[in-house]
């Protein structure tokens, strides 16, 4: 007993002293730990990054731990969120298709569910959030980024929502926030062809704010963001934010059965399962 008591001092020592060293203090998500959340003591924002290796595909857990990550920031009033990922290559490989291809129905349910709600609260944070996108991000990895307000991207990877080369269509809040950052007509263009972008071509079009060359940078350029609203009353920010996005919200919150409905009916399609089954061998075939 009192050498467990001893371990578990050692242990809070350790940890405080590795956090000290960087003035960061780390938090882990909850119980499957596929987000890492260190939050820099001095400036108060956190950096949240995505670690389900090896490409970070959004399944049920890793969309509860966001969703769970998400819900201290808001209580912990945090001064902002940086969200990136472990990988080198990968920001986030979007919806982990295997959790839509031969579907469990309860299961189905909760990841669905589980997207919702990480939406919900990342697009409609009281809190300032910028994406620091250090590797492809295609379709949900892309919704990720948008529903925050800045996005900075390092060179030579893509982004996009791709639904319809899937032979699938975006989901309805994937468009809304899709069009908070871009025009109707070139969000219509994308969305319709399956459009990825180059950084370069996510910079012309919009769809990213700032070019970085490598994660370091990308993530200095997010904080230097964040760092604007130091000047900011937090409450006027929060405010002037969910007014602009409340329609977008208040579509979902007031559908959220709908959405589900569709999101099962849509998968359980025979052609559907198809085009999801072609599409998984081609990622293995690769
Ligand atoms: C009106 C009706 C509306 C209703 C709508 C209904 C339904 C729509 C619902 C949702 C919309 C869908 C949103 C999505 O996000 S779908 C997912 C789209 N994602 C992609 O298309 C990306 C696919 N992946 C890639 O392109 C590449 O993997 C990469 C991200 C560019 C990385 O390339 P890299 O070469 O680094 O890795 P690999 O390709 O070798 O992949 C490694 C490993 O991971 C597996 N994998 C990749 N992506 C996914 C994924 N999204 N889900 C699950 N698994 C994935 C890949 O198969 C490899 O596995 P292996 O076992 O071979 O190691």
């Amino acid at each position: 007993m009192i050498r467990n008591s001893i371990n578990l001092l050692t242990k809070k020592l350790i940890s405080s002293t590795s956090c000290q060293r960087t003035r960061m203090r780390c938090f882990s998500s909850g119980a499957t730990n596929l987000v890492d959340v260190n939050v820099n003591d001095k400036t108060g924002i956190a950096v949240v990054t995505l670690n389900r290796p090896p490409v970070n595909s959004l399944n049920l857990e890793l969309l509860t731990d966001l969703s769970k990550t998400l819900d201290e920031l808001e209580s912990n009033r945090s001064k902002g969120m940086i969200l990136t990922s472990s990988s080198k290559t990968v920001f986030s490989a979007g919806l982990d298709i295997l959790e839509m291809y031969n579907p469990e129905p309860e299961r189905s349910k909760a990841f669905w569910t589980a997207l919702q709600d990480v939406w919900l609260k990342l697009y409609g944070s009281p809190y300032p959030t910028a994406a620091a996108i250090n590797g492809h991000s295609p379709a949900g990895g892309c919704l990720l980024a948008i529903c925050c307000e800045y996005r900075v991207m390092v060179n030579d990877f893509t982004i996009g929502l791709n639904e319809t080369r899937l032979g699938i269509s975006a989901p309805s809040f994937f468009i809304s926030s899709f069009r908070n950052v871009l025009s109707t007509r070139e969000a219509e263009k994308a969305l319709t062809l399956g459009t990825m972008f180059s950084s370069d071509e996510a910079l012309k079009v919009g769809l990213v704010d700032e070019i970085a060359t490598d994660k370091a940078d990308s993530i200095n350029k997010c904080e230097n963001f964040l760092l604007e609203f130091k000047k900011v009353s937090s409450m006027a920010r929060a405010f002037t934010k969910q007014s602009l996005r409340k329609k977008d919200l208040e579509e979902l919150e007031n559908n959220r059965e709908q959405d589900l409905q569709l999101f099962l009916f849509a998968i359980n399609q025979p052609i559907v399962q198809k085009g999801l089954g072609a599409y998984i061998q081609s990622l293995k075939k690769k």
